[in-house]
């Protein structure tokens, strides 16, 4: 089974153009270069000659800052109307999502077809941040996973990536319908029968099997030990064998 990448509108394009250049100014102190000509104006033009003003150059880092967080909101918001107009969960193999092996985990991803090794099960989406977006953002029990910069992109949705990128899977893809995020930590290696494979390019990432998965089998994927140190206190209550 193949997975066409969502297809971005022309809004999602042009508000994330206008995140990467409100980026760029907050990370630099200073306006960046001119946008290239186009049929609309600059909607942030007004910001820029204050960032070159000794006398409000603090002011001005500060509405950059709120407006760099206005417009991921709306960046945001736009994807998952894209992905839910693609109704991205219908694309998956035949998995069902039921309540987990792992007593007290609430749902879990099982087979309902055999999977042969190698093959995508289904792709996990989300919002999309910044690392430090990510990070003051987003609640400490989250579930986000690295999609970074220096990987393939060939064919990509965004005309470029300047930097690392996090899929926030907690509200997003749940609200989209994608089903990966269902997938939960054996938190065991043996147990392990799967694995996120991350395509920055398309703004998501792959489930896929590690071994032949049977019919009925739970699909377990390794969240990493930084997830775990973020839920500390919660039981592990897995039993393997
Ligand atoms: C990405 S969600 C997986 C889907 C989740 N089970 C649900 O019902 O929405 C991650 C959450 O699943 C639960 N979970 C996953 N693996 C677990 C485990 N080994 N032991 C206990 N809870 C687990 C935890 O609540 C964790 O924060």
């Amino acid at each position: 089974m193949s997975f066409p990448p969502p297809v971005p509108s022309p809004l999602f394009l042009s508000l994330h153009a206008r995140l990467e250049r409100l980026q760029l100014a907050h990370e630099l102190g200073a306006a960046p270069p001119p946008a290239p000509p186009g049929p609309d104006p600059d909607p942030d033009h007004d910001l820029w000659p204050m960032l070159e003003d000794d006398d409000c150059i603090v002011e001005a880092a500060g509405k950059v800052k709120g407006r760099l967080r206005g417009v991921r909101r709306l960046v945001s918001d736009e994807w998952l109307a894209v992905l839910k107009g693609e109704a991205i969960g219908a694309a998956s193999l035949d998995l069902d999502v039921r309540t987990s092996m792992i007593p007290g985990a609430g749902l879990g991803l099982f087979a309902s077809a055999p999977v042969p090794a190698g093959a995508t099960c289904c792709c996990l989406y989300g919002e999309i941040h910044s690392v430090e977006s990510y990070r003051e953002e987003v609640s400490d029990t989250a579930y986000g996973i690295l999609l970074p910069r220096a990987a393939a992109w060939a064919g990509a949705l965004l005309p470029r990536q300047s930097r690392d990128l996090v899929l926030d899977c907690a509200a997003g893809a749940a609200l989209a319908g994608g089903k990966a995020r269902y997938a939960n930590d054996p938190r065991s290696a043996e147990a392990t029968n799967c694995r996120f494979e991350p395509e920055p390019q398309f703004l998501r990432a792959r489930l896929v099997a590690v071994r032949d998965l049977r019919v009925g089998e739970e699909l377990y994927v390794d969240y990493g030990e930084a997830y775990w140190l973020r839920h500390e206190g919660r039981p592990n209550t897995l039993r393997v064998g």
